[in-house]
């Protein structure tokens, strides 16, 4: 068989999954030349193989295997011309089809690199080969029709059968009892409540020869799905035992008792573990399962005044209807008047009728007592569930309402408070717990891994690193990443400080700023990694290289020092694409140091320049404007002097000058800064 092989290069298709890839994903800038070569690095290589056979020439051309390959190992960016030839190797280690099969299958498409290093849940896990066969067809099939597939007892299907056997259990638990001692089963409407008695029959009869003998279960860590074991299993248990008896046709004795004798039904209440069993699967799966709980409780406080005014009717009804004020007078709707005299006892809310005889007063005691106790212990459980409910809200206030209180105390600056509150508010509302580190500790490391992989897959799959490198780096990292939060306008790293830990921006932006933090060298998105430098000692290098700060609220993950060392001892790759990144950045920064070096020279020659042009012309400048004055000076000195020789002869003339006169004499003089006259200015 001749095999042609055609190989070409192809951009990645982007999975549901994976949200678009942003435009500077890799921390350079978007002006770094480097950052157009880094996102091309995702390339996958289609080949096309066209098989040909020489006898079915015609059929094997138009079968053409596509087959797609992830580029793998060193960073993408620096083998790009190797590319064709890599992918030559590649499909010499591909695994073609052997010869004798003449219907070539189409290998699936490669998944997403990241997407697939999250294991997928167990539940439950195979313990035979067929167990993925019998999935599927248990997926295609309904799986309660199918006679012959074991039923997974965490399915959706199997929780849709619960809750119709718990409305079937619901059904019984009420009506039994209301139609044994009120009397709303009448010869009119016994036909319609026998139709719905024998439905819920069959439910029960179902479940119990089809469904519950099929349901697998975990033995020694393994599901069962054995039809033989599972029906072994079921038999064993004492669920089957009332089951069975649930289903005791007591009601054939109908035919001597008549159809009005409904507690012979009574059996039916006994199948009360499927209604628990629904409980306890409905809470697995629904995300908010307090609901739930709550709903139980209701129903369990409403069972039992139903119960109450079922008893309160049926003893009204021994002493006699309306015979003496407790009684129930048999005015109104029966049910209705009795449930409201029940709740009114068991709640002991209200003014109650006064017991008249002996049997009203061991009602009364005993509905007391049954109020007292059991709905201290329901309303105890409805405050657990509630306090549950919004636990990690309570402990975010409280760690709220200790900090601000802590801070108060030490007088602490007002906007340093208010900063504090906005980190918290920020940081719950992005991570809706503080303890996270607490709960993940309680999983094993495979599944801690797993859940922080999948709850961080979004940021994750956008760092250039974890794509260009292999999955085991995300996994052996994942961890370790730990969340923090940045209010607008912080440093998250300082020039000139050392380095313990590197970032990933998991939302918002941070700038890289310039070495007088006056201009802004990069704008950093989410998942960009930056402060990597000084951890890598790149030349030398251990403090950070320019400051970092916060746009606006940012979320980022911290790897410190040790846990980056640990990782790159075992990942040599990423070693590598970090250390290229990082004399990348120390190179550019180093020219544009230079440039704004040579720039500020530049100003300072030419402000040289302007300053010896200004210190001559301000020389020059200074001798005119001092002969100025001195010209000025002699004028106004001449001009004072005749004032005051012209003052001095009308003085003489008049002979009398007053006080003010000689007042506005020294101004004048002192204006023209000329010495008073020493001439004595009074009337002699
Ligand atoms: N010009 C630049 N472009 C992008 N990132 C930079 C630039 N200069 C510095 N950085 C990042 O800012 C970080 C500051 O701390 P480090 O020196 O540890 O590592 C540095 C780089 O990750």
């Amino acid at each position: 068989m001749e095999i042609k092989v055609d190989v070409h290069t192809v951009h990645p298709a982007r999975t549901d999954r994976r949200p678009p890839q942003p435009k500077a994903t890799w921390c350079t800038p978007d002006s770094t030349p480097i950052h157009t070569t880094l996102t091309k690095t995702r390339s996958n290589i289609e080949t096309k193989s066209e098989l040909q056979d020489g006898q079915n020439k015609d059929r094997d051309l138009s079968q053409l295997q596509k087959v797609q390959l992830f580029s793998p190992s060193p960073p993408p960016a620096y083998k790009s011309e190797n590319d064709i030839t890599q992918a030559d190797t590649e499909l010499k280690e591909f695994k073609l089809p052997s010869s004798n099969d003449n219907s070539p299958t189409i290998p699936p498409a490669s998944e997403d690199k990241l997407d697939a290093i999250i294991e997928t849940p167990q539940s439950p896990v195979p313990s035979s080969p067929s167990y993925h066969q019998k999935c599927q067809k248990f997926a295609q099939l309904s799986a309660l029709r199918d006679l012959f597939v074991p039923i997974d007892p965490q399915g959706p299907h199997y929780i849709s059968w619960l809750f119709i056997m718990t409305i079937s259990y619901s059904y019984n638990a009420w009506c039994i009892v209301l139609r044994a001692t009120f009397p709303y089963q009448t010869p009119s409407n016994t036909s319609i409540w026998m139709a719905c008695d024998y439905l819920s029959d069959v439910m029960y009869l179902l479940d119990t020869v089809f469904v519950k003998p099929r349901l697998m279960f975990l033995h020694e860590g393994f599901w069962v799905d054995d039809l033989a074991e599972t029906r072994k299993n079921y038999r064993k248990k004492s669920q089957y035992k009332f089951d069975v008896i649930s289903l005791l046709p007591l009601d054939l004795l109908y035919i001597y008792f008549g159809t009005n004798k409904v507690i012979l039904r009574f059996p039916r209440l006994l199948k009360l573990q499927t209604f628990w069993e629904f409980h306890q699967a409905i809470d697995r799966v629904l995300a908010s399962p307090y609901v739930v709980r709550i709903g139980k409780m209701l129903f369990y406080i409403f069972y039992l005044i139903h119960l109450n005014a079922c008893a309160y009717y049926a003893m009204s009804d021994y002493i006699g209807l309306g015979s003496n004020g407790w009684v129930y007078d048999n005015q109104g709707s029966a049910y209705i008047r009795c449930f409201y005299f029940a709740t009114k006892t068991a709640t002991s809310i209200g003014k109650n009728p006064k017991p008249e005889n002996t049997i009203e007063y061991l009602f009364m005691t005993a509905a007391w007592l049954m109020g007292v106790f059991v709905f201290a212990l329901l309303i105890g459980q409805i405050r657990d569930i509630i306090a549950t409910a919004t636990r990690t809200r309570t402990e975010y206030r409280k760690t709220l309402d200790g900090s601000r209180s802590y801070l108060r105390r030490l007088n602490m600056p007002v906007t340093l408070q208010r900063r504090v509150a906005s980190w918290y508010d920020y940081t719950w509302s992005k991570q809706r717990c503080f303890d996270e580190p607490r709960i993940l500790n309680s999983l094993p490391s495979n599944m801690k891994r797993d859940v922080a992989l999948e709850v961080h897959m979004t940021t994750l799959s956008k760092v250039q690193l974890f794509r260009d490198c292999t999955d085991s780096l995300l996994r052996d990292l994942v961890l370790q990443l730990r969340p923090v939060c940045f209010l607008p306008g912080d440093v998250v790293v300082r020039r000139g400080e050392v380095g313990h830990q590197m970032y990933i921006i998991s939302s918002g932006e941070c700038c890289v700023m310039s070495q007088d933090e006056k201009e802004v060298l990069a704008t950093l998105q989410e998942g960009s990694v930056f402060g990597e430098i000084s951890l890598l000692g790149i030349d030398g290098l251990r403090r950070r290289t320019a400051t970092v700060r916060a746009r606006g609220y940012a979320s980022l993950f911290a790897l410190s020092k040790s846990d980056l060392d640990a990782a790159l001892k075992h990942h040599k790759q990423a070693a590598q694409v970090l250390r290229i990144r990082a004399d990348q950045i120390i190179r550019e920064n180093a020219a544009r140091q230079t440039k704004q070096r040579m720039i500020r020279l530049e100003a300072k020659k030419s402000v040289s320049i302007h300053e010896d042009e200004g210190i001559v012309r301000r020389r020059l400048s200074n001798t005119s404007t001092s002969s100025n004055l001195t010209i000025e000076g002699a004028r106004r000195q001449r001009s004072a002097s005749a004032l005051s020789k012209r003052r001095l002869s009308a003085v003489s003339e008049s002979g009398v000058v007053d006080q003010n006169q000689a007042a506005t004499l020294a101004v004048t003089c002192d204006r023209a800064r000329t010495p008073v006259p020493t001439i004595v200015l009074s009337g002699e």
